[in-house]
């Protein structure tokens, strides 16, 4: 196996079996995949359609019907490798009854850390998921969000090199689910490589790499996310410095027409829902009691001219005309190209 291969996966199989031995559900089917290091990697699939299955197995708690599971080149099935992982899964197993530092300093036990490295490292950890002010808190007393943030400061306690994340963003509102991506980029950025499985495909798209959709326990696609949600059949032009109206539209209908192709939208690109609301509460934390503008109308108040916002035109070849649901995906994919990485 390549070096920088961390996980890898053979013709994986899962067929579930009653307790006479009879076949009850193929969870997984010959799932071949292969995650490099430092890589931050999607596991995507409607309900049922063995994420969970394909964790387990790469954690050892399940072992494959057919085909071999590797993590760091090693068999899936050894559980000493999983002192090198990190396992945030959907519904975490926390005690209730500890505040945050004991939790921290139980899981740290677990790992055989020393107590001087278990100490500092249970403060660190709390510090960078943002619970300083509540590690004296029993867990019992702790909110979705806040059970997520020690969640996943529990699942970082061993420095681990591979991280698997299990929906890490669910439960968590707009300032928690930005605060849990950056941190995610932030695990990569250190060298990390990261698994994770969302239902949450904004947040996927903003932090993944490369995806992987299984459906019914089948592999259906494998890829970068850039590439495959690009479409190559049409071109985005985005510009600045220029009005939108009648004359720029018949202006540029003309260019496009001679290179063969035909105007679908010219308007205004648009951010994100997320990106609204974090704007919004910024300013509502740095301007108290006022209320916040959209840019135009604050452009407007600080009179910079209005021509100086970008008009996005999009183009597609010629011929057929675009359905009204592909222009809705059209300015979708357009929003979806504006947002940060
Ligand atoms: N212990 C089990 N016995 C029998 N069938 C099981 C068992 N565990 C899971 N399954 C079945 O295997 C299939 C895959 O389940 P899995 O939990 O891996 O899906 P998932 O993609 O993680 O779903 P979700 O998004 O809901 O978490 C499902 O049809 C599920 O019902």
């Amino acid at each position: 196996m390549a070096e920088d291969v961390v996980v890898e996966t053979r013709s994986l199989t899962k067929v579930y079996r009653d307790f006479w031995g009879r076949k009850k559900k193929t969870a997984l089917n010959a799932l071949d995949l292969k995650i490099h290091k430092g890589e931050i990697f999607g596991l995507l699939g409607p309900n049922g359609s063995g994420k969970t299955t394909t964790i387990k197995l790469l954690l050892g708690l399940l072992f494959p019907t057919s085909g071999d599971a590797f993590v760091f080149g090693e068999p899936a099935a050894k559980v000493e490798k999983n002192e090198r992982i990190g396992y945030l899964p959907e519904e975490s197993y926390l005690y209730r009854f500890l505040n945050a530092e004991e939790t921290l300093d139980f899981y740290g036990r677990l790992f055989n850390i020393d107590p001087d490295t278990r100490k500092r490292r249970a403060a660190e950890l709390i510090e960078r998921v943002g619970l300083g002010a509540d590690k004296k808190r029993i867990l019992k007393e702790y909110s979705k969000g806040m059970r997520q943030r020690i969640g996943l400061a529990q699942a970082l306690i061993n420095d681990p090199e591979l991280v698997i994340l299990d929906e890490p963003t669910s439960g968590l509102d707009p300032l928690g689910t930005r605060w849990m991506k950056d941190l995610i980029l932030d695990l990569k950025a250190r060298g990390k490589t990261v698994l994770m499985c969302s239902h949450r495909l904004e947040d996927v798209q903003d932090v993944c790499g490369r995806i992987a959709i299984l459906y019914n326990g089948d592999l259906q696609t494998l890829g970068k996310v850039s590439t495959l949600v690009e479409d190559a059949l049409r071109l985005e032009v985005r510009a600045s410095g220029v009005k939108e109206s009648p004359e720029l539209k018949a202006d540029l209908e003309a260019v496009f027409k001679k290179h063969g192709g035909s105007i679908e939208t010219v308007g205004h690109p648009s951010s994100t829902l997320e990106e609204l609301f974090l704007r919004v509460i910024e300013e509502s934390r740095a301007r108290p009691g006022r209320r916040y503008l959209p840019p135009e109308e604050a452009t407007r108040s600080t009179a910079v001219p209005p021509s100086s916002a970008p008009v996005a035109a999009t183009t597609a070849p010629a011929a057929p005309p675009a359905s009204p649901p592909a222009q809705q995906q059209q300015q979708n994919q357009g929003k979806k190209n504006k947002k940060k990485r």
